[in-house]
């Protein structure tokens, strides 16, 4: 049966000539056109078109049409269903005009509102990162990555820590809060923590720099960097355009998360072009087998990790880490030497024990050890013993 909802409907008459009457009316229209649960599959095309040659950038509501920057989008996100992918782009500036005879109108709530935190973590990403590019264009940011400090060895230093001790190495989150958990620590030193996970034995740091939903910055990373925390340091961001990796590049990262829900296959491969191309180590996350299988089909991923978070409905289950290991994916996982990042919801020596056995060489842990009151103890209750490097060899 047709599912019938209600819409604001605008009416605007203005393409009949020396008339300027807007009318909105409200009637039921069918679900099924509402429905636009397609995204896009080519963001990359996105990042160049939306910089103009001198490096301005366009993105501006005054400078696009909107309506003909709805249909690329809408196409790009039909794409990306044909992935699997369900997370839609942020519309333009509004639905899409359509037409009746002479009447423009406008279905006011046509795909325009974001189905779950996902999505909404993305659509505001998609401003707030036109906003920083017009402030940053990318030929500034450029010069800004040649003088960053050099990119470290994510890698190199996760296998070190494996072959230490025997454990998956750490990669320990700095976040402040998080949608689903709300602030997670009130006194919140991003330098203190990233030293006291140091301390404690982590191999590398992941470091929040969304504001809006984790409280995070990109100032934290870069005074984490500039404290001199020799650990390698993740930008763990919701990466939806090229210019974010320039930009992390730029901030001192040495790693960057791509959240394969977000981004079609085709994004994934370009944007880990550009990140070689600029020193920095990718770490693709993955959420379910569908997700897992496109990024095996990738060359080049050397690192994936998988999330037992859902991140459109927040539910946790570390069985996930096993489930999506067992089998042909796992053969295929350690033909390619990908190391595998168990991710989220890891509380105990029984969790880490348990994706470990799954076959996880890493694991990024976040609430765990962020609330400890001495974060340090926090990384060796977690393991269930002292992981810290000895001083003679700090
Ligand atoms: O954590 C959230 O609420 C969240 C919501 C929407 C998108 C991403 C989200 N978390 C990002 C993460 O992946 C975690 O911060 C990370 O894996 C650490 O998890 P935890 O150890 O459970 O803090």
């Amino acid at each position: 049966m047709e599912n019938l909802m209600c819409c604001d409907v605008s009416f605007n008459f203005n393409s009949i000539p020396s008339s300027s009457l807007n009318h909105t009316f409200r009637f039921p229209v069918s679900s099924t056109l509402t429905n636009n649960n397609h995204r896009s599959c080519l963001s990359f095309v996105r990042a160049h078109q939306s910089e103009a040659s001198d490096g301005s950038a366009i993105d501006g509501d005054s400078k696009v049409d909107t309506n003909k920057e709805w249909k690329v989008r809408n196409s790009q996100d039909e794409i990306a269903a044909t992935q699997g992918i369900r997370i839609r782009r942020r519309p333009p500036t509004g639905p899409p005009l359509h037409y009746v005879g002479p009447f423009e109108f406008r279905l006011q709530n046509e795909g325009n509102t974001p189905r779950n935190i996902l999505e909404e973590i993305v659509w505001n990403k998609d401003v707030e990162v036109a906003q920083l590019r017009g402030k940053k264009p990318l030929f500034s940011l450029k010069k800004a990555v040649d003088n960053a400090p050099p990119p470290r060895d994510f890698i190199g230093a996760l296998k070190a820590s494996y072959l230490r001790t025997g454990m998956p190495a750490l990669i320990a989150e700095v976040k402040k809060a998080s949608p689903s958990r709300g602030v997670l620590r009130e006194d919140f030193d991003p330098v203190e923590i990233a030293k006291a996970y140091k301390n404690g034995g982590a191999a590398c740091l992941s470091v929040s720099t969304d504001q809006k939903y984790f409280q995070g910055s990109y100032e934290n990373l870069e005074a984490i960097r500039n404290a001199g925390v020799k650990c390698p340091l993740l930008c763990k961001e919701f990466i939806v355009d090229a210019w974010q990796l320039y930009y992390a590049r730029a901030k001192g990262a040495d790693a960057v998360s791509l959240i394969a829900a977000i981004l079609p296959d085709l994004d994934i491969k370009y944007m880990t072009k550009i990140c070689k191309m600029i020193g920095l180590t990718v770490l693709v996350e993955v959420q379910d087998e569908n997700e897992m299988d496109r990024i095996l089909g990738i060359d080049g991923i050397e690192l994936i990790g998988i999330n037992n978070r859902n991140l459109e409905t927040f539910e946790v289950d570390i069985s996930n880490t096993k489930k999506l290991l067992e089998g042909e994916r796992g053969e295929k996982i350690r033909q390619k030497d990908i190391i595998v990042v168990g991710e989220s919801g890891l509380f105990t020596p029984a969790d880490v024990a348990y994706v470990q056995e799954a076959g996880v060489k890493a694991i990024l842990v976040g609430e765990s050890i962020v609330k400890q009151k001495d974060p340090t103890k926090g990384i060796a209750e977690l393991f269930g013993k002292d992981i810290s490097v000895p001083t003679a060899l700090a």
